[in-house]
């Protein structure tokens, strides 16, 4: 198999073996998941279990102490294609003194889209259009991100990641601190995704309105896992309803 044609069917994230150690501590051990294309995976758990370490160190984002990760079939110091991956962080990065807006972080979801070859076209403002519509920010899109309360910042990070359009979605707790119809909201946006075969990956202390859209969870306790539950893809009705 020619590498490029190993990316195209290699999963998502393999991890094998995997630990991560923080300051010292071991924060993640043994850990084997692979994620495979079109599942709506969550990982669950106490606080501290680590949730956010392993998306983390799926990502790439965290250094393995030892096992091995991959992402679409590569390391992740060796994979290239970001676009095809959206990652919704806990919280908005901070600025770091430069003020933006959101409409300007959500059009940075776009950046591994575009090259010096290929700047911003008006399929990125589009993109980025229908993702601030999707989370109900279109009118709040000149607003800086950052004066924005905690649940409303989380869907700029939800929007940024619809608006790169990538194949798998990895959200670190996208539901903490949103109002009950902003759950409902993204529940809606989660089911177009699954139905659109997306893969996602999401943290949760409680699934509230998405547990219909879920075929795998995974149950962390201390680092390693506790539980891992599979089950077929539920079919996908209309808005709120399961076949
Ligand atoms: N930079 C760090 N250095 C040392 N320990 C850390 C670091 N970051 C996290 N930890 C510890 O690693 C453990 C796992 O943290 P993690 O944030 O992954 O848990 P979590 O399951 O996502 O929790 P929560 O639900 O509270 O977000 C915790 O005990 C935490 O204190």
């Amino acid at each position: 198999m020619t590498s490029s044609s190993h990316a195209q069917t290699a999963p998502p994230f393999a991890m094998s073996g995997g630990h991560v150690r923080l300051d010292g501590r071991e924060v993640l051990r043994d850990i084997d998941l692979t994620v495979e294309a079109g599942d709506v995976l969550a990982v669950l758990g106490p606080n501290g279990a680590g949730k956010s370490t392993l998306v983390k160190a799926l990502l790439g984002l965290l250094p393995l102490a030892s096992g091995r990760t991959e992402i679409f079939g590569r390391t992740p110091a060796r994979f290239r294609d970001w676009r095809r991956v959206g990652y919704v962080p806990q919280r908005l990065p901070a600025g770091g003194g430069v003020p933006a807006t959101v409409r300007e972080v959500v059009a940075s979801g776009r950046i591994a889209r575009q090259s010096r070859w290929r700047p911003s076209s008006a399929a990125d403002r589009d993109a980025v259009r229908r993702a601030l519509e999707t989370v109900g920010l279109a009118g709040r899109a000149r607003d800086s991100a950052h004066l924005l309360s905690g649940g409303q910042q989380r869907r700029v990070l939800i929007a940024r990641a619809l608006a790169g359009e990538p194949d798998v979605f990895v959200m670190d707790e996208p539901t903490a601190g949103v109002d009950a119809a902003s759950q409902d909201a993204l529940a809606g946006t989660l089911r177009d995704l699954a139905a659109a075969g997306r893969t996602v990956v999401l943290v949760a202390h409680e699934l509230g309105p998405v547990e219909p859209l879920i075929n795998r969870t995974l149950v962390l306790g201390h680092g390693r896992v506790t539980g891992e539950t599979r089950r077929a893809p539920v079919p996908l009705g209309p808005l709120g309803h399961t076949a």
